[in-house]
């Protein structure tokens, strides 16, 4: 019989789904997720696999699932998780979740643009602290992002979304990306491309939005961080490794950022311990995608993925090496 692993709880209706195809379907159901060993032994013998961005697929993993592997497909957006090529080797086809997670991902990116602007982490740490407060006419005074630039670092499918949430708050946009943003976006939000150093160095918020690749690993170091404006703010819901996040917190604590506004961590699920002590800072904790209806399509995208490959089909999201 024909196995399909899964190697996260997923909603009950998508495994219902690659059930129904008659398949055998396995699900890690522990209180965490697999750790290496665990997870080599689950894949063990599999014909498809769905993945999460926490399951390093590579040649190791290929091997441990033996020959039978046809399709890896991930449940994200994001597949920096998976070497391509090895997968490219092996004949194993590599999906991700495209189309179906920009709109949640871009709305948790704005909603930490004004946590952050607004200093909302802070006022809401305070009160739980059972610190006194009382409405001042200068308490906690944050920044109105209306007339600011924001500058996005990647500007495709969660980028623009962004964009245009920010728009809608009377923004400039600004974008350094591999391709112009897409039609009729780029018109609409009156968006202006640039080369990204001087995008960094001109933006009132610098947001990413790129994959995380050999090319954008540290895109925002130390140096290019050192030219953004005083009192410019960071976010990002891309992933963590795209920025070096020991200088953001020494440019956040020395004040010259105002702040910034994470999702996502370069030692993911840990957090640079500078980080966690500023005030300055929002943390969340990788929650982009984290709605029901959004975690539901994705699930069921990666399904169709599989289920795809397995009838001998094209998959819909094919990923090229
Ligand atoms: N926080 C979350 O929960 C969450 C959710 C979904 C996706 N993500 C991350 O967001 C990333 C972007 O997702 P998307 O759906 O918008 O992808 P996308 O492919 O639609 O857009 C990627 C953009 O990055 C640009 N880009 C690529 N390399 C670049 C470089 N070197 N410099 C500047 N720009 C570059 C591309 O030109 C494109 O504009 C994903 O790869 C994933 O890592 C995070
Ligand atoms: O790359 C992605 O698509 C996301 O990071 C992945 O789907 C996980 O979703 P998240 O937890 O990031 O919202």
């Amino acid at each position: 019989m024909t196995r399909i692993c899964v190697t996260d709880a997923i909603p009950e209706p998508s495994i219902a789904r690659l059930r129904a195809s008659g398949h055998e379907v396995i699900v890690h159901d522990g209180p965490q997720p697999p750790d290496r060993a665990e997870l080599l032994t689950l894949v063990e013998g599999a014909d498809a696999v769905l993945t999460v961005l926490s399951d390093r697929v590579d040649a190791e993993f290929l091997e441990a699932a033996g020959p039978r592997l046809k399709v890896v497909a991930n449940i994200a957006a994001g597949h920096d998780n998976i070497d391509l090529a090895a997968c490219a080797a092996r004949g194993v086809v590599a999906t991700n979740t495209p189309g179906v997670l920009f709109d949640a991902t871009a709305d948790l990116a704005f909603g930490l643009l004004l946590a952050v602007t607004r200093r909302l982490g802070e006022g809401e740490r305070l009160i739980r602290a059972g610190r006194p407060w009382r409405y001042r006419t200068t308490f906690l005074l944050g920044h109105s992002i209306e007339g600011k630039t924001i500058g996005l670092i990647g500007a495709g499918q969660i980028g623009t979304a962004m964009a245009r949430r920010c728009r809608a708050f009377r923004m400039s946009i600004a974008y350094a990306a591999e391709h112009p943003m897409r039609e009729p976006a780029r018109t609409e939000l009156d968006a202006v491309g640039m080369p990204l150093d001087e995008l960094v160095a001109s933006c009132d918020v610098i947001s990413l939005h790129c994959p995380l690749t050999e090319g954008t690993r540290h895109i925002l170091d130390a140096g290019r961080i050192a030219t953004m404006r005083p009192g410019a703010y960071v976010i990002n819901t891309a992933r963590g490794a795209c920025i070096d996040e020991h200088a953001l917190a020494q440019a956040l604590a020395s004040g010259r950022l105002a702040g910034a506004a994470l999702d996502v961590y370069e030692n993911e699920p840990e957090i640079d311990p500078a980080l966690l002590g500023l005030e300055n800072v929002v943390l969340a904790p990788h929650l982009g995608s984290a709605n029901v209806e959004t975690r539901t399509a994705m699930c069921d995208l990666a399904a169709e993925n599989a289920l795809a490959v397995l009838a001998g089909r094209p998959a819909p999201n094919a990923l090229r090496p």
